[in-house]
């Protein structure tokens, strides 16, 4: 490949400072290795708040040093880069080893946050893959991410893509891109699986007391599962796992690719692939186009994470040392996600408190919603305005059955008569958000980005950090999604 410049024997010192403590773990989880630069590097899009997040001079991003160390160009100075090996059950099969195909982790920094270069060349785990990802996926992840923050919802941040003309093939050719991203852990359900595959209970433990040590050190003083550290670690993950499960469902957010490499062990959303927040409430809608037997379908989501709960729990199960142990910490998942369910339902509807009822009216809602096919997003924020100007005629357009619509209405509004009309409007325009990625925003974005235009990226990312604000002058952001967008295909493509 024809570099235009070679920076890779200089180091860039962006004044962060690092730990590196997974690569403390020592060799049997990483390979170490340096990125392979990409030719003619320029800055696609950036995140001045992640860059204050991690103690990163916003300045930097727009300076060249900073868009050569993000791109995989150069060094950074401090860092230690590697790529993680890990396994997993893919669509519900073993698929053995898998790893970092084509992320490299650059350290933790000294305030606790690990820096991957996603897309930044091949690794030893690469397998049949190129190591590279392409511009349209990249600007996916780096929005979502940010969005998927502005929501309040646990995920991993995207500090910056950058861009190359290095074509990368995929259905066709397109170009490659990187983005930086940050979590506290990349670890995932799969680094434990690994291990516990192979036998290796030494590694399988200092995986464990990492991630306790470091994320859960509550578990070391558990009164439960008769002081058993490694039960409490199960519980811990399964009850963030379901908080989260909970948040996607009420926001109507549809993953993808739920694999067990792909789950979080803090309970963060991480791999932005073929997601979509959807537009009509369709329960058993699949947004990859690639889940031909619909196992990733929105409201499988819950029980596909107990699922895979369940595979982390036998992968720990030589440390817990007791099946039964081990059950009743994954118990702890039925009980929270219901319950945290109800409570974002709850809050979406302004009830404050809870009620008998409650269930039901939310049951009821969601089924007229599937039968009518109701964009989901604009169906709570015209709820939100109604509850607080009493005009409730906007939502009524949305019901082809409007007898059934009036008639949810009536108990609704029974409910509602315990509530400040203007609290519960408060409420709810806190929580139902008025934008969300939709993935006809996504594409318009890439379409521009493509043609090296980065001002709808920039605007659609404005309006997601602060999704909850009324951003006068972007309505057609909050629009109903144009004919076209049902035939955009999202598939593991990336
Ligand atoms: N283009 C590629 N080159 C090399 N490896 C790849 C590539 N695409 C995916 N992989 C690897 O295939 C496996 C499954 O891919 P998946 O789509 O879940 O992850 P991903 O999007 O690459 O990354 P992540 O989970 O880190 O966000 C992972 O091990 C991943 O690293
Ligand atoms: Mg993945």
């Amino acid at each position: 490949m024809n570099l235009s410049a070679d920076h890779s024997e200089t180091a860039a010192d962006l004044g962060l400072a690092w730990n590196h403590r997974f690569a403390d773990l020592g060799p049997a989880f990483y390979t170490e290795l340096r990125p392979t630069p990409l030719p003619a590097p320029h800055w696609v899009g950036t995140s001045p708040d992640v860059a204050r997040l991690i103690g990163l001079d916003p300045s930097w991003l727009g300076r060249d040093e900073a868009l050569q160390a993000f791109t995989g160009n150069t060094l950074l100075a401090g860092s230690r880069p590697l790529a993680s090996v890990y396994s997993g059950h893919q669509f519900g099969v073993w698929a053995g080893q898998l790893g970092d195909g084509r992320a490299i982790l650059l350290g933790e920094t000294a305030n606790g946050h690990e820096i991957q270069l996603k897309g930044a060349g091949r690794t030893p785990y690469s397998r049949m893959g190129d190591g590279r990802a392409v511009l349209r996926s990249s600007i996916r992840e780096f929005l979502c991410s940010e969005a998927m923050h502005g929501l309040g919802i646990p995920t991993s941040r995207a500090l910056c893509i950058t861009g190359s003309p290095a074509p990368v093939r995929r259905e066709e050719i397109e170009t490659a891109a990187v983005v930086t991203r940050v979590a506290p852990s990349f670890v995932r359900f799969g680094h434990f699986e690994h291990f516990a595959a192979n036998g290796q209970e030494a590694p399988l433990q200092a995986l464990a007391d990492y991630v306790i040590d470091r994320y859960y050190p509550e578990c070391r003083g558990t009164t439960e599962f008769s002081g058993n550290a490694y039960a409490a670690l199960l519980q811990a993950v399964s009850e963030r796992t379901a908080r989260l499960m909970a948040q996607w469902q009420a926001v109507g957010f549809c993953h993808g690719v739920m694999n067990t490499d792909n789950m979080s062990i803090l309970g963060l959303t991480i791999d932005y692939g073929p997601f979509q927040f959807m537009d009509a409430f369709v329960p058993g809608h699949v947004c990859n186009h690639s889940d031909t037997q619909g196992r990733y379908a929105y409201n499988r989501q819950p029980n596909v994470a107990y699922w895979n709960l369940f595979c982390l729990a036998q992968a720990l199960l030589p440390l817990i040392g007791d099946e039964e142990l081990a059950k009743a910490a994954l118990e702890s998942y039925k009980a929270v996600f219901p319950q945290e369910f109800m409570a974002r339902m709850r809050a979406k509807l302004g009830l404050t408190a809870e009620h008998e009822q409650d269930a039901t009216l939310i049951d009821g809602i969601l089924l007229l919603l599937a039968k009518n096919g109701v964009d989901y997003t604009i169906f709570w924020r015209r709820l939100s305005h109604a509850v607080g100007n009493g005009d409730f005629e906007p939502v009524r357009d949305l019901f082809a059955d409007r007898a059934a619509w009036d008639a949810w209405l009536l108990s609704y509004s029974e409910l509602q008569r315990h509530y400040g009309r203007s609290e519960a409007a408060n409420l709810m325009l806190k929580t139902n958000p008025k934008f969300v990625l939709r993935n006809h925003l996504g594409e318009q974005a890439i379409r521009a980005a493509k043609l090296g235009d980065f001002s709808e990226l920039q605007t659609l990312q404005r309006l997601l950090e602060r999704p909850f604000d009324e951003h006068p002058g972007h309505d057609a952001y909050a629009a109903f999604p144009p004919d076209w967008a049902s035939s955009i295909e999202i598939s593991c493509s990336s």
